[in-house]
């Protein structure tokens, strides 16, 4: 406990770690997964921090964004130098934690290359390829990013405009983009730093289109680093966040490519140009998958961060005297500050005991394709379609209620609020727009509540509740006695009634209206269905896992979990009032065990910010270093800007003095 209290600290927050109920290094250790873990956080760290060159200038805030991208590529080009510092095949732990500390919330020149780029040639070329293709990008002799959205279409890669079309006399793939919508755009580090890509195109071999397929395509001269010719590309400028990324857009006319370059893992073109098909028609949806599985983590990381910040700073800042000469308090005594706060510390967790889920899940996904089977497929991309949108959504709303609790302080850059919501809502966006991806997941459901009203239903576990057949009323007497099962169950209930709404409205419908028309209908009502399955599913992991805890960190974490859920259900009560499953004076308890669990949650709300282990290298936020000393950093922290170079600067000269004068000489 002793490293968190240091002379100097702020008063407030040396205090607040005193109160710990609960060994914070303990609790760090079962967070992260486990003692060895946690060490090997902290020998990364040290490193991070013993190399002058993972140092930024000056805080990212203060850089132009041409100086963004060229500090990122010079932090990033040092840190895969160094990668033998980490366990490179522990991406989803010692790969990210490296990355978060060197990199900030700028994703970088290289971050498609490790994130798609890498993960595509591993997971989509045949032997040969791979012996080709791989070596060379784990060198980072080429650096290569991942082409698929375009101008026109991100969503709905059936509708992609980039052909690649075989010609057997050459035994080449011609890449064209016939119209300016086929123009690729958005991918991470396409515009100056990428020399290769995974181009998705249409492929169309023997006069037939085959659908959108990857394909290898370099874009640059190795030497020169100048566009090959056929190839148009840049930068797309300035974005919400993530400005140290040269996002970028591109343009094929009839570039030539080798037959090998398409990746044949899954679907072939023979040199006469006879198609194979894949086992499954989505296995080249593969990447995708994988990098909706690790947002999840990244997710949780930013919000737990924001409230982290938000939490740390609650406990030094003091505004309202409640009782007059007794002087002001700190507002994270306020039960509106804890009710704004706390629900995003307890989201946090629950996203990131999920995101160890899915990891476990896409590895044995891995695992099993590896024999050539793809029956989790359907279950893994449901999963982690819906876990992305629904993590994202309420990780971009969570990080502005924490900015928000921060008062004025909250707006400034000093924050580190605009940077960690500027990078994580593309989240919402990225990999699948999030509305998109929760119809992908209704249509999961849509088949578990067919086959439980055919009474054929096999649901795997993730849907069983579907085909149960729950009480008509909650069994919930007082919040005290309210166990893990009844929450379960009573969200259960919830989602079942939901998915089954959804379901009857679109069975409805279809016998008036076309099936498109009919699920255009219905998507409203399947999309919130696919919300409570995914929320029952987060609640669930969460509560599980706190069942397993050890005692002393249970009785804590305990309140957090149901926080999470008591959250859910009370700011939702319509769905539980509905038909008189819960009545209203239920609600009034379940709120009743909201306020509770915050009063238990305040007094340990530091030490459990702590316990996630953020280093302010990290978090990279004046206003929630550790040592809670804020209003010194803020007036250091201004000192960065530009315009405090002098005293005077020209605008005065050339504009405010003038005015003045004139104004003056008119008085
Ligand atoms: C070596 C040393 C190592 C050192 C390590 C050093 C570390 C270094 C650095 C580490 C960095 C770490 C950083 C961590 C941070 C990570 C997170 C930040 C990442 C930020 C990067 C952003 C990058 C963004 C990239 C992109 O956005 S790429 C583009 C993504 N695009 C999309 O997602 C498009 C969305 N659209 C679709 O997916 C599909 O088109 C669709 C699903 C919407 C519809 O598809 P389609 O029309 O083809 O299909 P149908 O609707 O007709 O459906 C047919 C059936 O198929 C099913 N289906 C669809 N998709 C899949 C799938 N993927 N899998 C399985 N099944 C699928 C449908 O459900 C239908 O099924 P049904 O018929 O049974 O119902
Ligand atoms: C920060 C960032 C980084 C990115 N990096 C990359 C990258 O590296 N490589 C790459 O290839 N791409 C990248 N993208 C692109 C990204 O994958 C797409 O923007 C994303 O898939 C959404 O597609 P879209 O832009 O076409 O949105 P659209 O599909 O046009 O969505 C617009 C609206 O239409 C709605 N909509 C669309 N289709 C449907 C439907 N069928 N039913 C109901 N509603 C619908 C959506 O819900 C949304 O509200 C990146 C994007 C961002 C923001």
């Amino acid at each position: 406990m002793s490293r968190w209290i240091q002379n100097g600290d702020n008063v407030d927050i040396t205090k607040e770690r005193k109160n710990a109920t609960f060994n914070t290094e303990r609790m760090s250790a079962w967070i992260h997964g486990g003692d060895e873990v946690l060490k090997r956080r902290r020998e990364i760290l040290d490193y991070v921090k013993s190399n002058p060159d993972f140092k930024d200038p000056i805080p990212v805030e203060f850089l132009s964004r041409e100086e963004r991208v060229s500090n990122g590529t010079r932090k990033i080009v040092k840190m895969t130098d160094n990668t033998d510092q980490i366990d490179g095949a522990d991406f989803f732990g010692e790969g990210m934690y490296f990355q978060s500390l060197v990199m900030g919330r700028d994703l970088h020149p290289l971050s498609l290359h490790y994130i798609m780029f890498l993960p595509t040639l591993q997971g989509q070329t045949d032997d040969e390829q791979l012996d080709e293709w791989l070596p060379k990008a784990i060198a980072r002799s080429i650096v290569g990013t991942y082409a698929q959205t375009e101008l026109g279409h991100g969503t709905n890669l059936s509708k992609l405009e980039t052909t690649a079309t075989y010609d057997p006399s050459t035994q080449e793939f011609v890449l064209h983009s016939p119209t300016i919508t086929a123009a690729k755009w958005w991918p991470g580090g396409l515009g100056k730093s990428s020399n290769h890509a995974i181009v998705v195109a249409q492929l169309y071999t023997k006069g037939q289109c085959k659908g959108p397929h990857p394909f290898i395509v370099q874009l640059r001269d190795l030497e020169t680093h100048k566009p090959m010719k056929g190839v148009r590309l840049g930068d797309i400028g300035p974005k919400l966040g993530i400005n140290g990324s040269d996002n970028g857009f591109l343009l094929f006319d009839k570039y030539r490519i080798p037959r090998k370059a398409m990746l044949m893992r899954y679907s072939k073109v023979q040199p006469d140009g006879t198609y194979i098909a894949p086992a499954h028609s989505k296995l080249g949806y593969g990447t995708m998958v994988f990098v909706r599985s690790i947002m999840i983590k990244d997710q949780a990381t930013q919000l737990g961060a924001a409230a982290t910040i938000a939490t740390r700073y609650s406990a030094v800042r003091r505004q309202g005297e409640p009782v007059v000469g007794n002087g002001e308090i700190q507002i994270l005594d306020y039960q509106t500050q804890q009710y704004r706060v706390f629900p995003q510390l307890a989201r946090a967790f629950a996203f990131l005991f999920a995101a160890y889920e899915i990891r476990d899940l896409y590895l044995r996904l891995t695992e099993e394709l590896t024999h050539g089977n793809t029956e989790l497929l359907p279950e893994i991309h449901a999963l982690s379609s819906g876990l992305k949108s629904v993590v994202s959504w309420d990780t971009a709303q969570g990080i502005e209620q924490c900015r928000l609790s921060c008062g004025g302080h909250g707006y400034s850059q000093a924050s580190a609020f605009p940077e960690i919501y500027g990078y994580a809502v593309g989240g919402c966006t990225y990999e699948g727009e999030n509305l998109v991806m929760l119809l992908q997941v209704a249509r999961y459901l849509v088949k578990a509540a067919e086959e439980t009203r055919k009474g054929t239903s096999n649901l795997a576990e993730i849907c069983g509740y579907i085909s149960k057949t729950g009480r008509r009323t909650s069994s919930l007497t007082s919040i005290a006695n309210y166990t893990t099962d009844q929450i379960i169950e009573d969200l259960e209930h919830v989602a079942r009634k939901q998915v089954f709404h959804a379901y009857d409205k679109l069975k409805k419908a279809q016998q008036h209206v076309k099936p498109e028309d009919a699920w255009n209908q219905s998507s409203v009502e399947l999309a919130k269905a696919s919300r409570w399955h995914v929320r029952l599913y987060l609640v669930k992991t969460f509560l599980k896992k706190v069942d397993k805890a050890p005692e002393d960190l249970k009785k804590v974490m305990i309140h957090v979990a149901r926080l999470y859920a008591f959250d859910i259900i009370s700011s939702s009560s319509g769905n539980f009032l509905e038909e008189g499953y819960m009545r209203p004076d239920q609600i009034t308890e379940i709120k009743e065990g909201v306020y509770e669990c915050l009063a238990k949650i305040r007094p340990v709300a530091v030490s459990l910010v702590d316990s996630w282990d953020y280093d302010d290298l990290e978090l990279k936020s004046v206003l929630g270093k550790r040592d809670g000393n804020v209003y010194e950093a803020l007036l250091q922290w201004a000192q960065n800007s530009q315009l405090n170079k002098s005293d005077v600067i020209p605008t005065f000269e050339k504009y405010l003095g003038p005015m003045m004068k004139d104004a003056r000489s008119k008085l």
